[in-house]
This record gives C-alpha cells, sequence and structure tokens, in this order.
C-alpha cells in the first residue's frame, strides 16, 4: 500500500457550470475538485490551503470510516475548527475498502457552493472485485443554483424564511446546460438547441464505449437538495454496489439515488453500434422545475457529435413513491462481502422528523430539538473533558405517544440544542427514524440520512408510525450496508449499527438546507480512546483555551 500525497487549495472561482457565469468553489482552479483514486490499503495524504479569504472551510471524506483518525473527519464543530483563511490543515486517513466514495465541505452550505469531488478507491493490489467489466466512468451529479449560498442561507435563516427553490440545473461532473438542450430536437418546448464546441465548462462530458463491452458506471449523489433518477435509453443497468458495498446483483431501467449515495451499475453495450443513446439524470420527490441532465453514450467509431435517434428517457413520476420504495427494497448486501448484522439491539433510540416553526424561524428538529453546532469541536470537548462545551444533558431518545405524525406539527416544546448521544463503545444500537408531516398540510418529504464513521445494516422501512412488532419483520439475513438511507414520506426507516469507532460523528439529513435548518444530530462513543488529536484541529472555543500555549515568557 502506498500513501498518496495531494496539495489543495480551495478558492472561489468564476465558472460557468450550467454555461451561465457564476462563483463556485473550486480546488486547484478545478470544478468539481481533483478525483481522488487509490487502492484499498493506502493512506490519503491532502494538504490543504485555504484561499477563502473571509471564511472557514473543512472538508469530510463521505463514505470513508475514519478508523482510528476520527479527526479527519472534516465536520466543523464536530470533528475539528474550521480551518482559516490562508491556513493549512493536513488529512490523513486510510482508505481501507474499495468503493465508490465521494469528498465535499462540511461547513455552513459550502457543499453547495461546489466544493466536492470524487474519491475512488479500487481493490487492493491482487484482489478481485466479485464481478467482471472492461471499463468504467465516474458521474457525480450535483444541483445548481444561481443565487448564491450566501444568498440562499440568508433566506433560510431569515424572519420570514425564504425557502431556496428548486435547482436551475442539475450536473453530471460539474456540468449542465441551463439555457440549451442537448435533446432540443425531441421537445415541444422553445428550449433552443445547445451550440457547444466540446471545450465549454458546461459542454457535457461524452461517455466514449465500445461495442460489445462491459462497462461499470460510478454514480454518486452530492446534491444540496434533488432526490435523483438516472436512466440510459435502451440499456439495462445491473446495480452491484452500494455506499462502497457490494449489493446482491439485481438489474433496472433506472436507478434513484438519494443526496450523500453512491452506486455502481454494469451496462452492456449490446445495441445498434451506429447509433448513440442518452445518459438522463431527472429529479424525484418534490415537484420537478429542474429540466433533466443529459450526456451521451456514444458508441465508437459512431460520431461523437450524432444526436441519439431516440428522445431521453423519461423520469419516473416525481411522486411515483411506490417506484422508489421498490428500487430501495432490492438493495440488498451481497452475502459473504458484508458482515452480518448482530441478532439483537442493545440500545434503540427513535427519532421524530419535523418541521417546525422556533421563535417564527422555520427550523427542522429531530425529537423536538433543532441542532445549532457549539463552537467548540465535541471531539476536543468531550476527550478533555471540558464541560462548558455543549449541552451536557443527553439528548432525547424518543417523542410523546400521543404525537400524530400524519398531521401537521406543532411542537410548543421545540428548541435549538447542541447535546450528544452518547454510546457505550461496541453497543449495538437501532435507529428508527420516523417521518412525520411537515408544517404544512398534506406534506412531508423524502430525507436521505447519513452517518458519519460507520456504516449500518438496512433492517427495514415501514408506513406510518413504527410500532415494536413491526421489528419482526426486519431483514436480519441480507440487509444493504450502507452510510446513507431514506426516509419516505409517513414512514420510517430502521438503521442498525455498532458503535465500534472511538470519536465523535455527525449523523444528519444530507440536504444541505435541511441539515443548515438544524436536521441532524450528534453521536460519540469511546471518545477515550480516541488517539492524539492534531492540535490545528482545537485551535478555537474552549479547546483553544486549554491548548493554545501563551508566547514563552523569559
Ligand atoms: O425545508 C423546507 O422548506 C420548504 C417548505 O417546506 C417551506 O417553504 C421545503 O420545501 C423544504 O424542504
Amino acid at each position: 500500500s502506498k500513501v498518496r500525497h495531494f496539495k489543495w487549495e480551495v478558492e472561489y472561482m468564476f465558472w460557468s457550470p450550467d454555461c451561465v457565469e457564476n462563483v463556485v468553489i473550486g480546488i486547484n482552479g478545478q470544478f468539481p475538485g481533483p478525483t481522488i483514486r487509490a487502492r484499498a490499503g493506502d493512506t490519503i495524504h491532502v494538504e490543504l490551503t485555504s484561499k477563502l479569504n473571509t471564511e472557514g472551510v473543512v472538508i469530510h471524506w463521505h463514505g470513508i470510516r475514519q478508523l482510528g483518525t476520527p479527526w479527519a473527519d472534516g465536520t466543523a464543530s464536530i470533528s475539528q475548527c474550521a480551518i482559516n483563511p490562508g491556513e493549512t490543515f493536513v488529512y490523513r486517513f486510510k482508505v481501507d475498502r474499495a468503493g465508490t466514495y465521494f469528498y465535499h465541505g462540511h461547513y455552513g452550505m459550502q457543499r453547495s457552493a461546489g466544493l466536492y469531488g470524487s474519491l475512488i478507491v479500487e481493490v487492493g493490489e491482487g484482489e478481485k472485485e466479485p464481478f467482471h467489466y472492461d471499463g468504467e466512468f465516474n458521474l457525480l451529479l450535483s444541483d445548481w443554483w444561481h443565487n448564491s449560498v450566501h444568498d440562499q442561507e440568508l433566506g433560510l435563516s431569515s424572519k420570514p424564511f425564504r425557502w431556496i427553490g428548486e435547482p436551475q440545473s442539475l450536473l453530471i461532473n460539474g456540468r449542465g446546460q441551463y439555457n440549451c438542450s442537448l435533446a432540443a430536437a425531441f421537445s415541444n418546448s422553445s428550449t433552443k438547441q445547445c451550440e457547444l464546441r466540446g471545450n465549454e465548462p458546461c459542454a457535457p462530458q461524452i461517455l466514449h464505449l465500445l461495442p460489445n463491452k462491459t462497462y461499470r458506471l460510478r454514480i454518486a449523489s452530492t446534491t444540496a437538495l434533488a432526490s435523483l433518477n438516472l436512466a440510459i435509453s435502451n440499456h439495462k443497468m445491473i446495480v452491484v454496489e452500494a455506499d462502497g458495498n457490494y449489493v446482491q446483483p439485481f438489474m433496472v431501467d433506472d436507478v434513484d439515488v438519494y443526496s450523500g449515495e453512491s452506486y455502481s451499475v454494469l451496462i452492456s453495450t449490446d445495441q445498434d453500434p451506429s447509433d448513440n443513446y442518452w445518459v438522463s439524470v431527472g429529479v424525484r420527490g418534490r415537484k420537478p422545475a429542474t429540466p433533466q441532465a443529459l450526456t451521451i453514450l456514444r458508441y465508437i467509431p459512431t460520431s461523437a457529435s450524432k444526436i441519439p435517434s431516440l428522445p431521453p428517457p423519461v423520469t419516473p413520476l416525481w411522486n411515483d413513491y411506490n417506484h422508489s420504495k421498490s428500487f430501495s427494497k432490492k438493495v440488498l448486501g451481497l452475502t459473504g462481502t458484508v458482515p452480518k448484522p448482530p441478532a439483537h439491539y442493545e440500545r434503540r433510540i427513535i427519532l421524530l422528523n419535523t418541521q417546525n416553526k422556533i421563535d417564527g424561524y422555520t427550523k427542522w428538529a429531530i425529537n423536538n430539538v433543532s441542532l445549532v453546532l457549539p463552537t467548540t469541536p465535541y471531539l476536543g470537548s468531550i476527550k478533555y473533558g471540558l464541560k462548558n462545551g455543549f449541552d451536557q444533558k443527553p439528548s432525547p431518545e424518543n417523542f410523546p405517544d400521543d404525537y400524530d405524525v400524519m398531521k401537521p406539527s406543532v411542537n410548543p416544546n421545540s428548541t435549538t440544542g447542541n447535546g450528544v448521544y452518547t454510546f457505550e463503545l461496541n453497543t449495538t444500537v437501532d435507529v428508527i427514524l420516523q417521518n412525520a408531516n411537515a408544517l404544512a398540510e398534506n406534506v412531508s418529504e423524502i430525507h436521505p440520512w447519513h452517518l458519519h464513521g460507520h456504516d449500518f445494516w438496512v433492517l427495514g422501512y415501514g408506513e406510518g408510525r413504527f410500532r415494536k412488532e413491526d421489528e419482526k419483520r426486519f431483514n436480519l439475513k441480507n440487509p444493504p450496508y450502507k452510510n446513507t438511507g431514506v426516509i419516505f414520506p409517513y414512514g420510517w426507516t430502521a438503521l442498525r449499527f455498532v458503535a465500534d469507532n472511538p470519536g465523535v460523528w455527525a449523523f444528519h439529513c444530507h440536504i444541505e438546507p435541511h441539515l443548515h435548518m438544524g436536521m441532524g444530530v450528534v453521536f460519540a462513543e469511546g471518545v477515550h480512546r480516541v488517539g492524539r488529536i492534531p492540535t490545528q484541529a482545537l485551535g478555537c472555543g474552549v479547546t483553544a483555551k486549554k491548548f493554545i500555549k501563551p508566547p514563552h515568557k523569559s
């Protein structure tokens, strides 16, 4: 295994992700940031210098468990202090397992500003994947707004509340087309045909494939909001990986990808090689106001500029939740490659997801607490026993029996808070994510929940309020092992994980504005076992006072 060194500079830049000039956060002059490729067992060493001149920054390595390096998880106020303008911070961690991952900003709403890139881990030298392919392509999916994240953030934290609305564009590898369509010829709207030469930052990345081969597409979503659906005209996909774990292969026409998830699919280039085909990405779960993202799957030697003869695939109806549920339930762990869940839980917490008003501000709350992060990162506060870093009262593990999840939330007692769920090291924990009605009547939304530092088993999905007897239907045989799991409107999702990674870990809705509005919780386990935390990660809040020594007096 190797140590892979990278030197990164993070900076704002002018860029045109969807052919409209905007401001993005780039890395080394690139948007999306550079793709990291490594092999399982390698160590990644990123020396990150911030050239953001008016704000801090951190980078989270999504899907990497940070075994033994919780300070490198890149979560501001949780695992480290934000990196100040001009400062350099070293992220050094092991990528222990092959898979499709990505990285992104985890401070304020910097992910929405474009701070993200792919992290691909190949199998270790001499090891094999449990499937064959001749070549691979990487599709990092995101959504894009034309107003700045500062504008978006201010709206979300204003009274009256201003929602960010639907994205202007969907991007594939940071590229979309706002004012034109690649498939205008097939549309009955007035959208004009894109006239792109191919070298523009918004020109689609065309996938060049040879006929009669098998390709692996690595699909990951770092969207701020949108739940996505990807389809390829005339080509079925075999799903083989989810969130860095192998799944029992299954064939589909289209794949749902929620923010924070990744999938690998295999396709066979067995179609008419004198044609090209569309790859299309559309919005699900929210009434779409965003055109599909498109790129072209080109069969060599057909001309790359040949417009496919068939129209792009149609995304399933946005509110066809049965379609989404049926997809999610097909995702099962590949026996023999992923660990089996312990048969029993030792602790169960139930997390009610509600939209609330607190002092007239619109928030999301978990068991009536809306997360507002403390100024001191938890990792340092807990390790050094500094009790003034955050609320010492344990966080609520349930919600009132008479709460009606089908009715608009009232929550007279909801508050902001920053307490922690503390687990005894190696405890088997069940988390029941309970969805509910939002503030408006007859509205309940999709929320993809992402856990840092672990994978969890998704034991089941259900409708309405979770009941104890529902556990009889849990899949303990071959549940998928993932780091992001979705809750459907008015439903519940049951997760199980083993709290075996000393550190402090965020668990939150991966929709960026929802997290910003408080939709997250903090888990801690075995923090006394955490090794020496780099001083730089502690240089803020109450830990700064303890660890930054005054200049030596002679
Ligand atoms: O958090 C959200 O706020 C809006 C809406 O509920 C209020 O404007 C929306 O669609 C969200 O997901």
